[in-house]
C-alpha cells in the first residue's frame, strides 16, 4: 500500500509539471485489464521497459514483440492497408531471465537511475531503421523458440539425465533452504573406521593424504589454527616409519609452515600443489618451477578490487601463486551472486592466460593452470615408488571441489597396470555428497576419530569400536 501511494504521488508530481490540457504524460493503470486491452497497449507502444530488480522468466517482452508484429486482422481493424514496417524497442533490466536471449534490447542496471535514464534516451533517439532491425531479430528468435522448441529441449535433457543417472541412488539431504536431492553411485558408502583400522594393522607401507580446511579443521571453526590435540595425532602418525603423511591444502606455505612447525616428519603440500615439502627441515619444491609468468596477477587484482569495493565484508587474499577473493563475511546471498559474477568476469577476461579460475567454499580463486592437488599426489606417489617404497595402503581424505582432483589422480594411479599388487585405497570425502571418492565420512570429528583410532592401534591399545 505504501509503495502504491508513493507511485501515485510520483505520477501526480510528473503530470503536474509536464502535463497540459488534454495531455497526461504518465497514465498509471493499477487495475486489471482484459487481454484484448493489454494487446492493444502493447501494439501501440513504441517502447517497452521492464526494469525489475530480479525475476525468473518474464514473458512480457516476448508478448510485446509479438503484438508489435501484429497480424493482418489487426492491421485491418486499425485501417492499415499497406503492410507497415514493423518496429519495437525493448529496454530490459540486466537481471531478468529473458534479458540475455533478447540481444537487441537496451540493457540497463535497474539499481542505477542514470543508467535507466540513458536507456530511455537511447530508445528515444534510435533511428527507425535500427528499431526495425531489432524488431526483426527479436521476432525471429521468439518465433523459432516456441513452446515446442522448449518442450523438446527439456525432454531431451531429461532423457539424457535419466540415462546418465539410471544406476544412481537418490538421497534427500538437508532441510529448508539447504534441502537438495543428490544422486550417488551405488558403490558409494560410509567409511568403516574398524575396517580401515584392521587393514592398517596388517599393512606396512602407508600414505595418508589429508586436506586441511573442512577435513581436519571444521569450516565453522573461528580459529583455523590446528589444536594441540590435532598436532599430536599427526606427530603420532608420522612417528611410524611405515607412514608417509601429507597435509594437502590450498593455503599458503608460510601459514602452514608456522602452524605445523612442531611436526618434524609431516609432509606439506601448499597452494593446491604449487609447493611441496617432504619434512619440516627439507626445502620447498615448486611445480611448475619457480619464476613462471605471473603478469595476470595485476589484472586479476584490479578486477577483484572493484568487486571488493562493491561487496561489504569481502576481501582479497594474496598467495604466492594465486589470488583469492573471499566473501565469507559478506551477506550470504549477495556474496555468492557477486562471486558468480566475478568468476564469469575473470573467466572471460583471462581466456588466453595460463590460469584457472575456480570457485570454492566462499572463495573465487585464480591460480596457474595445471596446478592441482592431484598433480601433487601423483608426484608424491611417483617419488615413493622411485625410493622403492611399495605402498599397501593409501588413505586420502578431503571435503571440497579441489579435493576431487586428488581422488581422481589416486583412482588413476591405482588402476595403472604397472602396479603388480595395488594398494588398498580409501579415498574419502567429508559429508555425504556426489564425489569421485568411494567413501564418505560424516564430518571433521569423525576424521579425527579415525586418525585417533589408527594412532591407538599403532600404540598398542585397542581402539573403541
Ligand atoms: O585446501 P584447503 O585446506 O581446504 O584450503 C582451501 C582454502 O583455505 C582457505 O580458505 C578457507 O578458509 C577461509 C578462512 O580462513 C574461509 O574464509 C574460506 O571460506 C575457506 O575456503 C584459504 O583462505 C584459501 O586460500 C584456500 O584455498
Amino acid at each position: 500500500m505504501e509503495t502504491k501511494m508513493e507511485v501515485i504521488s510520483l505520477v501526480k508530481g510528473i503530470n503536474d509539471v509536464y502535463g497540459s490540457p488534454g495531455y497526461t504524460p504518465v497514465v498509471f493503470i493499477d487495475y486489471s485489464i482484459s487481454p484484448h486491452e493489454k494487446i492493444a497497449y502493447y501494439e501501440m507502444a513504441d517502447c517497452c521497459i521492464i526494469n525489475a530488480l530480479r525475476d525468473g522468466m518474464n514473458l512480457v517482452p516476448y508478448e510485446y514483440v509479438v503484438c508489435r508484429q501484429g497480424t493482418e486482422e489487426m492491421d485491418r481493424h486499425c485501417l492499415i492497408h499497406e503492410v507497415p514496417k514493423r518496429t519495437s524497442t525493448l529496454i530490459l533490466s540486466e537481471f531478468i531471465g529473458c534479458s540475455p536471449s533478447l540481444s537487441g534490447a537496451i540493457r540497463v542496471n535497474p539499481w542505477s537511475i542514470q543508467d535507466v535514464a540513458d536507456g530511455l534516451s537511447r530508445a528515444s533517439w534510435m533511428s527507425s531503421h535500427e528499431r526495425q532491425l531489432h524488431h526483426q531479430k527479436h521476432y525471429r528468435y521468439i518465433s523459432s523458440h516456441d513452446v515446442t522448441f522448449w518442450t523438446r529441449g527439456f525432454s531431451k535433457e531429461l532423457e539424457r539425465a535419466c540415462k546418465v543417472n539410471a544406476n544412481q541412488i537418490y538421497y534427500r539431504l538437508g532441510i529448508s533452504l539447504s534441502f537438495r536431492v543428490v544422486s550417488l553411485s551405488p558403490n558409494f558408502r560410509k567409511l568403516s573406521i574398524s575396517e580401515v583400522v584392521s587393514i592398517y594393522k596388517r599393512t606396512t607401507n602407508r600414505a595418508i593424504f589429508l586436506d586441511y580446511d573442512g577435513t581436519i579443521i571444521p569450516v565453522s571453526s573461528a580459529s583455523k589454527v590446528p589444536s594441540t590435540a590435532l598436532v599430536s595425532i599427526l606427530n603420532d602418525l608420522c612417528a611410524n616409519p611405515g607412514n608417509t603423511v601429507f597435509i594437502i591444502s590450498g593455503r599458503g606455505r608460510t601459514t602452514l609452515d608456522e602452524w605445523f612447525c612442531s611436526c618434524t616428519n609431516l609432509g606439506i603440500v601448499s597452494e593446491h600443489g604449487y609447493f611441496i615439502r617432504w619434512t619440516r627441515d627439507s626445502s620447498w619444491e615448486s611445480s611448475p618451477p619457480f619464476g613462471i609468468n605471473f603478469k595476470w596477477k595485476n589484472t586479476v587484482e584490479l578486477v577483484m578490487k572493484s568487486y571488493t569495493e562493491a561487496t561489504d565484508g569481502a576481501y582479497i587474499e594474496s598467495k604466492e601463486s594465486a589470488l583469492v577473493w573471499n566473501h565469507q563475511y559478506a551477506d550470504v546471498e549477495f556474496g555468492s551472486c557477486q562471486a558468480k559474477e566475478l568468476s564469469n568476469h575473470l573467466q572471460s577476461l583471462l581466456i588466453d592466460a595460463p590460469v584457472l579460475v575456480h570457485r570454492g567454499q566462499n572463495i573465487v580463486e585464480v591460480k596457474p593452470q595445471g596446478v592441482a592437488k592431484g598433480m601433487a599426489v601423483e608426484k608424491i606417489l611417483k617419488q615413493l615408488s622411485a625410493n622403492g617404497k611399495l605402498l599397501d595402503l593409501i588413505i586420502c581424505i578431503g571435503d571440497d571441489r579441489s579435493d576431487k582432483n586428488m581422488f581422481r589422480s589416486l583412482n588413476d594411479a591405482v588402476a595403472r597396470p604397472s602396479l603388480a599388487a595395488p594398494p588398498e585405497v580409501f579415498a574419502c570425502t567429508v559429508g555425504q555428497k556426489p564425489s569421485s571418492a568411494k567413501y564418505y565420512i560424516e564430518d571433521t570429528d569423525e576424521v579425527l576419530e579415525l586418525l585417533s583410532a589408527i594412532v591407538e592401534t599403532q600404540n598398542g591399545s585397542a581402539p573403541n569400536e
